[in-house]
């Protein structure tokens, strides 16, 4: 509910099934996951180096540990998600269900089961996941526990998981390659992803790349509008703000606060990047940072309706693994345009990340390189006779 506006938006609940489907004895699940930005900045106005090299989720997870808002870093990394590479898309849905923090969630029948309601109260268990989740994938036999069952659990779960992201609306029309340069955008330096595995990921095309229109796919594309980063974008953020001084009414003919119309929108498609000096160009710009920003904040839900095994289905919304049968729907939730007023946060917040990155990465170096021989300390080296 908007308490300026006085208006109030009705939403279908997206944790339930939304399509009419046979009722089913077990309950519909739904999985929120709020991936944050897939992307390292491709924009020539960075200039911290180290911007080109870790993404911004990982740099900020020391910060926000810093700051006690969450107890432990985690070891998801956005990039890793959005890769499309089986095996890293892979690590990035365990570590967030060894650390969901506000990415993600897991409800059964619209009731939450894992995840944090809120910073205090998360629950976090999985094996009590696993308990929940095993008459999904062993409805034969529900009395099966222990290590060996969590695991089988979260390992279909993730597979599941991953199904539906990169699964396809509208038919297969292939993935779409990324070019060397793209490629190099896509890795993390800070990534947990064991080496070796990240080493095969870039040599190996298949099972890599996003499909096209996959809900990942949408969502990097969008959040990839913000093609001058922050750094590009608050010197013009400075541009307008002083026209505004003078001419206070450009305020609604630039659409700083919207309407999100047919003009707003056509804004977005023009990207080309000739600062051609006008405070035109500016809002333009920053129409797109701010959507490419509402992207980078936005939450996936993933409906998931059981069906039995044996029952046909539209192959176009199931998803089936040799131990389970859903049919399921994709939703993007929390699309509320960014502010304008956010680009002077953003700036600020931007520089606190990478200053603090920066200095924890430098004291944990000198911390762990080997010690060098002070002046005059004897470094003579004997040779033993063995
Ligand atoms: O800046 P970030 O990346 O920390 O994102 C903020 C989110 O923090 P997160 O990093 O996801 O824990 C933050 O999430 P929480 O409220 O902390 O769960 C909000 O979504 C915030 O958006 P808004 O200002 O409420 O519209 C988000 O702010 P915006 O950057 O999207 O404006
Ligand atoms: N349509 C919906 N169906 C089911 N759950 C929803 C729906 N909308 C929101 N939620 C739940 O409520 C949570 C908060 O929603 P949302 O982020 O839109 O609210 P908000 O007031 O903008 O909060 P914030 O400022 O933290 O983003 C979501 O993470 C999701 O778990």
């Amino acid at each position: 509910m908007d308490t300026f506006s006085g208006y109030t938006l009705c939403l279908p609940d997206l944790t339930k099934f939304q399509s009419c489907q046979r009722i089913e004895r077990r309950p519909p699940l739904c999985i929120e996951i709020k991936p944050k930005c897939g992307f390292i900045p491709f924009s020539s106005h960075v200039t911290k180096e180290i911007k080109q090299r870790v993404c911004r989720y990982c740099m900020h997870q020391h910060l926000k540990v810093a700051n006690g808002k969450w107890k432990r870093i985690s070891k998801y990394c956005p990039l890793d998600l959005f890769s499309g590479n089986k095996q890293r898309m892979y690590f990035a849905l365990k570590s967030l269900l060894q650390e969901a923090q506000n990415n993600l969630k897991i409800f059964k029948n619209g009731e939450l089961i894992f995840g944090c309601k809120d910073d205090q109260d998360c629950l976090m268990d999985l094996n009590e996941l696993a308990n929940h989740l095993k008459a999904y994938f062993f409805p034969a036999n529900g009395v099966v526990s222990g290590p060996q069952c969590t695991r089988t659990v979260i390992k279909e779960l993730i597979h599941v998981i991953s199904m539906a992201l990169l699964s396809n609306p509208k038919a297969p029309t292939g993935a779409v390659k990324r070019n060397r340069d793209s490629e190099k955008r896509s890795y993390c330096e800070a990534s947990h992803v064991p080496r070796e595995a990240l080493r095969n990921g870039i040599h190996s095309l298949e099972n890599s790349d996003l499909p096209r229109d996959s809900v990942l796919w949408r969502i990097l594309q969008v959040q990839m509008l913000d093609m001058l980063d922050i750094d590009g974008v608050y010197p013009l953020y400075q541009r307008v703000q002083q026209h505004l001084e003078t001419s206070p009414k450009d305020r609604i003919r630039l659409h700083l606060d919207g309407p999100y119309d047919e003009d707003f929108y056509e804004s977005l498609s023009d990207l080309r990047s000739e600062d051609d000096g006008t405070v035109e160009y500016a809002a333009r710009k920053i129409h797109q940072y701010r959507v490419a920003m509402t992207a980078k904040d936005c939450s996936i839900m993933i409906a998931l309706s059981p069906y039995p095994v044996e029952e046909g289905h539209e192959p176009s919304n199931e998803i089936q693994t040799s131990r389970a049968c859903f049919v399921f729907s994709v939703s993007i939730l929390d699309l509320d345009p960014k502010p304008y007023e956010n680009i002077a946060h953003q700036y600020n917040l931007d520089g606190k990340i990478i200053n603090y990155y920066v200095q924890k990465t430098k004291t944990k170096m000198a911390a762990t390189s080997p010690s060098f021989p002070i002046e005059n300390e004897d470094c003579t080296l004997y040779f033993h006779s063995v």
